[in-house]
């Protein structure tokens, strides 16, 4: 489903971004749980979101995704606005939607089969999936046979198995020990350099924040609106220990410690 990276707007000669918040907000009955919000996401660019607790950050992705509507504003993904549910959106939060009745490649299988993929298609497609996330001998074994890191490599391999335009991953690691989520940052950054799809990740961790975004957003408090937007010039391709003893990365998380400002 991937756009040509690079692809041209043909009638502006401009490059469309991935998406673009436009005066967005979001309301639940009397209560506006978010926003608004201008942002605009680059095609292919690692975007992270960091913000206090119940600020909006999953309802940010819930818009790109089109389970939710805005009340001001809009969403434009790929140049047009989101109405209804997005099919270009790959979702993965840390919860594990695994089908408990089938196998790990039963799972990585049904986006290909709900999108009417040809069956030998199917079986190639998520064969190559499990390669990718190194689960390969894992086909035939049922979710509650899994570690936590193997179920989240289950989840990636079910989202990139149909190439998703926009990977929307909310707290994937949450639930994960430090020694897996570091090992989880190494195989998103080469999940991430080998697909020309943009990523939206949202964390409460700046650490993770830092070493992996190419651009990290801030959200003030709920409503939350964007408060800072800052570049993270590290360079790439990252190896997630060592670019944490760059001279930038304390400087980073500094700055964006002090625009959470939590106190
Ligand atoms: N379906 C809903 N109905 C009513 N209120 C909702 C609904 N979904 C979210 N909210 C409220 O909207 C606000 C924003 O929620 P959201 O989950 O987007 O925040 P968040 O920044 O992702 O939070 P956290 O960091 O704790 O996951 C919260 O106050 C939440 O309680």
């Amino acid at each position: 489903m991937h756009a040509p990276t690079g692809s041209v707007d043909a009638g502006a000669g401009l490059r469309r971004p991935a998406i673009d918040f436009r005066d967005a907000s979001v309301r639940f009955g009397d209560f506006t749980a978010m926003g608004p919000v201008n942002l605009t996401v680059e095609r292919g660019e690692f975007l992270v979101i960091v913000g206090p607790s119940g600020c909006g950050k999953s309802t940010l992705l819930n818009l790109v995704a089109g389970t939710l509507q805005p009340f001001t504003g809009e969403t434009i993904f790929n140049g047009a606005p989101v109405e209804g549910l997005n099919p270009a959106v790959g979702y993965i939060t840390q919860k594990n939607y695994c089908l408990p009745w089938l196998t790990v490649e039963g799972n990585v299988r049904l986006p290909l089969e709900f999108r009417r993929f040809p069956k030998a298609q199917v079986a190639s497609l998520a064969a190559s999936a499990l390669e990718r996330v190194g689960l390969r001998g894992f086909e035939k074994a049922y979710p509650r046979q899994l570690s936590g890191g193997m179920l989240q490599r289950v989840m990636i391999a079910r989202t990139l198995v149909y190439e998703p335009d926009i990977y929307l991953m909310d707290e994937p690691f949450g639930s994960l020990d430090a020694l897996l989520r570091t090992k989880m940052h190494d195989e998103i950054l080469h999940l991430w350099k080998d697909t020309d799809a943009t990523f939206v990740f949202v964390t409460h961790d700046l650490a993770e924040a830092v070493t992996l975004a190419d651009r990290v957003v801030v959200m003030s408090g709920r409503p939350g609106q964007v408060k800072l937007t800052l570049d993270i010039d590290l360079p790439r391709p990252r190896d997630v220990v060592d670019i944490q003893s760059n001279p930038r990365f304390g400087g980073y998380i500094k700055t964006l410690w002090e625009a959470l400002d939590l106190n």
